[in-house]
């Protein structure tokens, strides 16, 4: 099989490609990524040498660029890449539109140029907006995006079915919640917690910290991506949550434990603009029909990232200085 992932260096993507290449080493697998502040190569040591993989870099919104890397024949595109960050999207939406939007449009004609014969979408639980207590968004459930990052995957899902419906794309969406896990950026909030604590520093807690949001290790996440991959219905969405919704104040609460630091570095600052209380997806549709279910129980998940960040320390002080960010743009230019 020929695949072509975007955003392969990102967290999420990155994970992902580790778990294809170790399990299918005949694959070959072209990781397309523009190497934003968050996309970091190392992520992806483990593979890096495999005569199968490839990277390249370059932006989905750049046709000629895709053009020159997806195969012909392409069996799969799996589609990550993305600005990612809430916050961010409050500061400028512009590249938020410019990446999730204009940059899934311009993926979406050069796949159907191409006859690339699967598409999966990577979306996120946010598009259903802030859920009240006690009902679930579940995937035939209203679009309601609050925040600007969450607009901009509702408009892009929304794309993606538009070039399904008109053009007869073979497209899979799937909506994931929260992931945590090693490599991860330490912007989200487990990892910005984690090597806030490691180094003694105050957490932010945004407003009361109980907003709710379901956790899912990004291992569990990957094996519900692979089996859509492989076995989901052609136009079908499909919600993936980890069954551990916890407010935010109990998950930092569990990470200060685990690493024996005290609650007293928890800090409550100015809640974010226009907070999303809670997000609940309902992942039935994946579990009655594909069989898949999350594994990991969250306490362990956490125990086991947070021994990761431990012992990655290089990665982390590179990370959260910038230092990929600049290594790559000596290395490679701007775009
Ligand atoms: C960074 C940070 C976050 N928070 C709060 C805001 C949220 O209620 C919760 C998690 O925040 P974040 O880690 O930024 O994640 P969140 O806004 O839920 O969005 C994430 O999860 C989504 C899936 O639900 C993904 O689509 C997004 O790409 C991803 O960024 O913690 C804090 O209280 N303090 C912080 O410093």
């Amino acid at each position: 099989m020929a695949m072509f992932i975007t955003g392969g260096a990102g967290f999420i993507g990155s994970a992902f490609i580790r778990s294809w290449v170790k399990r299918y080493p005949n694959d070959t697998v072209i990781n397309f990524d523009k190497l934003t502040y968050a996309g970091n190569l190392d992520n992806l040591a483990e593979v890096a040498d495999q005569a199968t993989y490839q990277f390249v870099r370059g932006d989905i919104c750049d046709a000629a660029a895709l053009r020159a890397a997806i195969p012909d024949g392409c069996d799969a595109i799996v589609h990550f890449a993305a600005e990612s960050h809430v916050d961010r999207s409050i500061l400028s939406a512009r590249e938020f539109i410019l990446t999730n939007v204009l940059g899934t449009q311009t993926l979406l004609d050069v796949a159907r140029e191409k006859g690339v014969k699967r598409f999966l979408h990577i979306s996120t639980d946010e598009v259903g907006g802030s859920v009240p207590e006690d009902q679930f968004f579940a995937e035939d459930g209203p679009l309601a995006p609050s925040s600007p990052y969450a607009a901009s995957k509702a408009a892009a899902e929304h794309l993606v079915r538009a070039a399904a419906h008109t053009f007869g794309l073979n497209a899979l969406i799937t909506r994931t919640s929260n992931n945590y896990g090693p490599y991860q950026f330490p912007e989200k909030l487990i990892p910005l917690a984690l090597t806030n604590a490691l180094a003694d520093r105050p957490i932010p807690v945004y407003g009361d910290g109980q907003q709710v949001r379901d956790w899912i290790h990004v291992d569990d996440n990957c094996a519900a991506l692979r089996l859509v991959l492989e076995k989901g219905q052609p136009g079908a969405t499909y919600h993936i949550g980890g069954r551990s919704p916890l407010p935010n104040r109990t998950v930092l609460t569990m990470l200060l434990e685990l690493l024996g630091k005290p609650t007293s570095l928890l800090t409550e600052v100015t809640d974010r603009l226009g907070h999303d209380r809670r997000y609940a997806v309902d992942c039935s549709k994946i579990e009655r029909e594909l069989g898949w279910r999350p594994q990991v129980a969250f306490r362990e998940g956490l125990a086991q990232t947070i021994a990761w960040y431990q012992n990655n320390p290089v990665w982390v002080a590179r990370a959260r200085s910038g230092e990929y960010r600049t290594y790559y743009a000596q290395m490679y230019g701007a775009l």
